[in-house]
């Protein structure tokens, strides 16, 4: 059986003045975490808005199960199974957790099934998500995007805002998703959990991939990370 992919080949994003992402090529595979990480500003928020199709690339090919999804839109690439969790817990706070799974579930199975897969939930099923910890917002926004039913999850710095003692918790339920099958793309700045969570990794700075590889190799060697991190 073959794996399905996500793959980017040489894909260049620019924003004002020129390029922020230059020549990035890439493969997340079903079933696995990719960790991307890299320097503030290294472009990493803007890769992952050009899988998506929050921000369009310049250059390169995007390539879903082989076929080229450039020329589609957000929605489309949504559609297709690509599903873009961004940056800060956007949930929305007068519904409660059990509406905002349905904006994205399909039917009640697929509900009851995210469900299932965050127990804690359960039993605020029908408060409304403002009364949540920030931590139980975050396993909202997870759970609401599982419930979509992904093939392949973007996820920007999920740890953003939060307690450690909160997202240490969080992290393995990504390990959870990615081993039900789904591909996922980790973008985080506490690098040692994403290495920990992810088969392989890749480095950009300046826009630039630095280092692409074992991610266990990246983190049991800290001075090839560093390395990495400025500039390789
Ligand atoms: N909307 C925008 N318009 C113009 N330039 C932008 C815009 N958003 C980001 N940039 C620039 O693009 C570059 C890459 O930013 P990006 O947010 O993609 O990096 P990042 O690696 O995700 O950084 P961080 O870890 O700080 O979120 C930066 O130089 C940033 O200033």
């Amino acid at each position: 059986m073959t794996t399905e992919t996500l793959e980017l080949d040489a894909v260049t994003v620019s924003r004002g003045a020129g390029p922020v992402i230059s020549d990035v090529s890439l493969t997340v595979r079903a079933g696995e975490v990719l960790a991307l990480v890299g320097p503030n500003g290294a472009g990493k928020t803007s890769l992952i808005e050009s899988i998506s199709g929050v921000t369009p690339h310049s250059g390169g090919t995007i390539r879903l199960g082989g076929e080229p999804i450039d020329k589609l839109s957000r929605v489309a690439r949504a559609r297709r199974g690509i599903v873009h969790i961004e940056q800060g817990r956007a949930v929305f706070p007068s519904l409660t957790v059990r509406e905002n799974l349905s904006l994205t579930a399909s039917s009640p199975a697929d509900l009851d099934d995210a469900l299932a897969r965050f127990p804690e939930l359960e039993k605020r099923i029908d408060s409304p998500a403002a009364l949540l910890s920030g931590g139980e917002q975050q396993m909202v926004v997870l759970a609401r995007a599982f419930a979509a039913k992904p093939r392949f999850l973007l996820i920007d710095e999920m740890s953003l805002g939060l307690a450690p003692v909160v997202f240490t918790r969080l992290f393995p339920i990504v390990g959870t998703l990615a081993d039900s099958g789904v591909g996922v793309l980790l973008v985080e700045q506490f690098t040692g959990l994403a290495l920990g969570l992810a088969k392989e990794a890749i480095v950009v700075a300046s826009g630039r991939v630095t280092f692409q590889g074992d991610a266990d190799r990246l983190r049991e060697e800290p001075q090839l990370l560093h390395r990495a991190y400025l500039g390789g």
